[in-house]
């Protein structure tokens, strides 16, 4: 059985994470997305246990104490974390297990993983991100701003990552993480 892995793929909101996720489970067969929990609202046709499990603060701060999280964050105002069972299963079986999480939580996954390869997402330019994240049209002009904001101190980190690949052409981006994937995987 080839080597299971987990790979992270951080960067800030607006980057292309989720697209360039989609593209590599599409053409990885034994790659599973893992579904975090969050405590942010849905957004129109997001399914609960299927893009996020959503809880109210409570929840998940139940599931902080019970040590459930194998990280977790505050980002923008809502928590978001990562089960720790389910990654931990599929990598024992073999699987490329991928998340989409934000910087402070890849940089935990480090210490709990040190095999773990950590991907930092890049924009070609800050004005490239802004505009994005506006044409994607989920955030009003405020959140929008706030995701910004995060975005400056998240781009100050990108050295503390395995490698930084830039989402310009999302064809070569993805061919550049798959191939930083199987190098993980044999070396
Ligand atoms: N290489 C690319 N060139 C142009 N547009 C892109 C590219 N990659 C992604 N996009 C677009 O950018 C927008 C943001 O992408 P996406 O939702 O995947 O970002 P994200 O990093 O997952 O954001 P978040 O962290 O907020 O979930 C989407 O509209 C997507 O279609
Ligand atoms: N530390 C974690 N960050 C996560 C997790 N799941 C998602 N995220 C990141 O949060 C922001 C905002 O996401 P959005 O869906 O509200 O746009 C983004 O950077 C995600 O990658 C997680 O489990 N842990």
């Amino acid at each position: 059985m080839t080597r299971g892995l987990l790979v992270v793929i951080a960067g800030p909101s607006g980057v292309g994470k989720g697209t360039v996720h989609a593209r590599l489970r599409a053409t990885l067969p034994d790659a599973v997305l893992s579904v975090s929990a969050t405590t942010r609202a849905a957004r129109p046709r997001e399914v609960d246990g299927v893009h996020y499990r959503f809880l109210d603060r409570l929840g998940f701060e139940a599931m902080v104490t019970r040590g459930e999280l194998l990280e977790w964050a505050e980002y923008a105002g809502n928590l978001y974390g990562t089960p720790r069972g389910p990654v931990a299963e599929a990598v024992a079986d073999g699987k490329v297990v991928l998340l989409d999480i934000e910087v402070q939580g890849a940089l935990q996954v480090r210490e709990q993983d040190p095999d773990a390869l950590l991907v930092f997402l890049a924009p070609p330019s800050f004005d490239e991100l802004e505009r994005r994240l506006r044409q994607r049209g989920t955030e009003d002009d405020v959140a929008v701003a706030a995701r910004l904001e995060v975005a400056r101190r998240e781009l100050a980190q990108r050295d503390a990552f395995d490698q930084v690949v830039v989402n310009d052409d999302l064809e070569r981006c993805v061919a550049e993480v798959r191939d930083a994937i199987a190098a993980a995987r044999t070396g």
